[in-house]
């Protein structure tokens, strides 16, 4: 007997697309999965869905969506061992990336299909789901600059346009304190303060460690205080690389540290992106849940 599989969609902005995507799907997954699937709305959300899909006795779970969407799906999942598919189908499908997923449709089908699955940790961040990260100050400022309309014009573009735009226009800098289980720090100048559970090379400003491992059991956290645009332009060079490579970036004015459990009040308090999604503004509060999630991944990942 085919195992059930509940699929939950986030709608395109054309629906001719979600049924297009929708027929493609069913014809990959239908032939290996009894398919339930169901729309999120903007008052049914990817949470609610797959909660009722857990309580209905799912045997596996799939998002098609962006971050926010899988990030809400994943929350259900936390600790029931029921696999996690993901079909990314946002504007900078950042978790999927991380796991190296593919973008094309049949090849993040083909990836739930093989079968093979991962544990990584998740967390939550003042109660609400995080796969990804939590950034506060710059990146938070660039997310609520890039509207629905220039993500629909631009795609992931608009992110870079909307970070440039908010780099030119200079960062206004914050006083914040962070707390975790084993230090306090107080940094008087802060412009961006990322807590990472995972982070592709693209989030720039999660990568101050040594490489951003969502199975460590750790969240990573970056604090930038650039003063000038020179500043900015040399550190985020260094981030960049440090995405890629793994080596942690040795600046004064960029600090990292590793920790579990992690508290960050700001004065003034700053806005928050959580997951790709504005959250509201900061205090807050992250608590990382190791290796909560098992999540269906290519065969040759290296994370
Ligand atoms: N049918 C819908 N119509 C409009 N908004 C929706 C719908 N379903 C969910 N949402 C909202 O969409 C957000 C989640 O979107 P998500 O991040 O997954 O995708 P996206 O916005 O398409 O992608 P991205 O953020 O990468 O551009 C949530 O705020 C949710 O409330």
């Amino acid at each position: 007997m085919s195992r059930s599989a509940y699929l939950i969609v986030k709608p395109a902005t054309k629906q001719h697309e979600t049924e297009q995507e929708l027929i493609e799907i069913r014809a990959m997954l239908e032939p290996e999965f009894n398919l339930n699937v169901y729309f999120t709305t903007p008052e049914v959300s990817a949470n609610q869905l797959a909660h009722q899909a857990v309580e209905n006795g799912a045997e596996v779970v799939i998002a098609s969506g962006g971050d926010g969407t899988v990030s809400a799906a994943a929350e259900a999942l936390i600790n029931t061992d029921i696999p996690f598919g993901v079909i990314p189908r946002g504007t900078a499908n950042a978790f999927a990336a991380y796991l190296s997923i593919p973008s094309d449709l049949k090849a993040a089908c083909q990836v739930i299909l093989a079968g093979n699955t991962h544990l990584v940790d998740t967390a939550l961040c003042n109660n609400r789901p995080m796969v990804l990260l939590a950034g506060i100050g710059f990146e938070a400022k660039t997310i609520e600059q890039a509207d629905t309309e220039a993500k629909n014009r631009f795609g992931a573009l608009a992110y870079i346009l909307a970070g440039v735009k908010q780099f030119w226009q200079g960062m206004t800098p914050f006083e914040t304190r962070v707390e975790t289980e084993s230090q306090t720090a107080t940094i008087q100048q802060a412009t961006a303060v990322t807590v990472a559970n995972s982070a592709p090379p693209t989030s720039v400003l999660a990568h101050g460690t040594t490489g951003v491992y969502a199975d460590d059991g750790l969240l990573d956290i970056t604090i930038t205080s650039l003063q000038s645009r020179l500043e900015g332009a040399i550190a985020l060079y260094h981030l960049l690389k440090s995405g890629f490579n793994d080596n942690a970036v040795e600046l004064d004015n960029v600090n990292h540290l590793r920790a579990r459990h992690i508290k960050i009040n700001t004065e003034p308090p700053q806005p928050v992106v959580l997951d790709g999604n504005m959250m509201g503004t900061t205090p807050v509060e992250i608590e990382c849940i190791p290796n909560s999630l098992n999540v269906f991944v290519p065969n040759n990942q290296k994370n």
